[in-house]
């Protein structure tokens, strides 16, 4: 769990302070309210309603709804129970209503074709991904923040909260879009996010399996994954994956038909700010614990040599 001290908190002050002063940095984030903000004004989405959170049966599964229904004491209980945790640290249920993703794979093509009639310049959703668009950047900010408020936070504090999982305050929410003439594959990486919130909108599709290598910080990214860490997840339209931001993974080749999935990297400035002092092991990366084991193993056999 993490402490913070008053002496943190300082430090994240001052590197808020630091950060809003950075001329550059505001430079950028005008530049880009003022693209949102020219998108908002111009573009006619095709349907309002999902612009807003609705926690009803119209956005969710019934099972979905029910786990978040009341926040009593057995809410972390109900939400448990609506978890399947195929590999450690990886979890899915199922979440989205077919009406739901019909309708946002809808829009996503009608905001698609306003910005090739338009000529408007679309950002795409990362570096890696060539394919697909930012819902952030056309008005569902507000909806996915709400998403990430009411329920991926509940979530994330019971599974994640050894990365922060307890303090998301911000997120990144896009769609990437895999079939023909779009993108085949994704290598594997690690996500700008302390949590990822992963949910297959459809259509029909063959491929596109997320494989996973085990969680890994800066310093150990690029080390071997044990066999135990290997594990390969197939899509279900409408079911939802979530895994730290820092489990190395990819997407295998979408080999027939079209794949869009639903992206909510979600963030914790906090975490990020103390993990800039962490000078110990990561609780959460696979190799920082293999290597404590193996130091703790070595000083157990010293000890064991000194006293015989
Ligand atoms: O293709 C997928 O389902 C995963 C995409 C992904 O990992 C990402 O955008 O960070
Ligand atoms: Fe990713």
């Amino acid at each position: 769990m993490l402490n913070v001290s008053r002496e943190s908190k300082h430090r994240y002050m001052r590197e808020i302070l630091r950060r809003y002063s950075d001329e550059g940095e505001r430079n950028r984030i005008k530049k880009h309210n003022e693209y949102r903000q020219r998108i908002i004004s111009n573009y006619q989405p095709l349907y309002r309603d999902i612009y807003q959170m609705n926690a009803t049966t119209a956005f969710f599964v019934p099972s979905f709804i029910q786990a978040f229904a009341t926040s009593d004491s057995n809410r972390d209980e109900r939400i448990r129970n609506i978890m399947s945790e195929p590999a450690p640290g990886v979890y899915t249920f199922n979440m989205l209503q077919p009406g739901f993703c019909e309708m946002l794979l809808a829009e996503v093509a009608n905001f698609e074709k306003w910005i090739h009639e338009t000529r408007f310049r679309i950002m795409r959703p990362n570096t890696m991904n060539k394919f697909g668009a930012v819902l952030d950047d056309f008005g569902m900010e507000p909806m996915l923040e709400k998403l990430m408020e009411d329920f991926i936070r509940h979530i994330s504090r019971i599974f994640f909260a050894d990365v922060g999982g307890f303090v998301l305050d911000s997120h990144h929410g896009f769609v990437v879009e895999y079939g023909y003439n779009r993108d085949i594959e994704l290598g594997l990486h690690v996500d700008d996010s302390e949590v990822t919130l992963n949910v297959c909108l459809g259509k029909h599709f063959s491929g596109g399996e997320l494989f996973f290598k085990g969680v890994r910080c800066d310093k150990h990214m690029n080390t071997e994954a044990l066999p135990e860490e290997i594990f390969d997840y197939s899509h279900v339209r409408g079911h939802a994956i979530m895994h730290r931001g820092r489990h190395r993974h990819g997407a295998r080749a979408t080999t027939t038909g079209d794949r869009i999935n639903l992206l909510l990297w979600c963030r914790s400035s906090v975490f990020r700010e103390l993990r800039k002092h962490q000078k110990e092991f990561e609780s959460w990366c696979g190799e920082c614990q293999r290597e404590k084991r193996e130091r703790l193993n070595q000083v157990v056999a010293a000890k064991k040599g000194e006293f015989f």
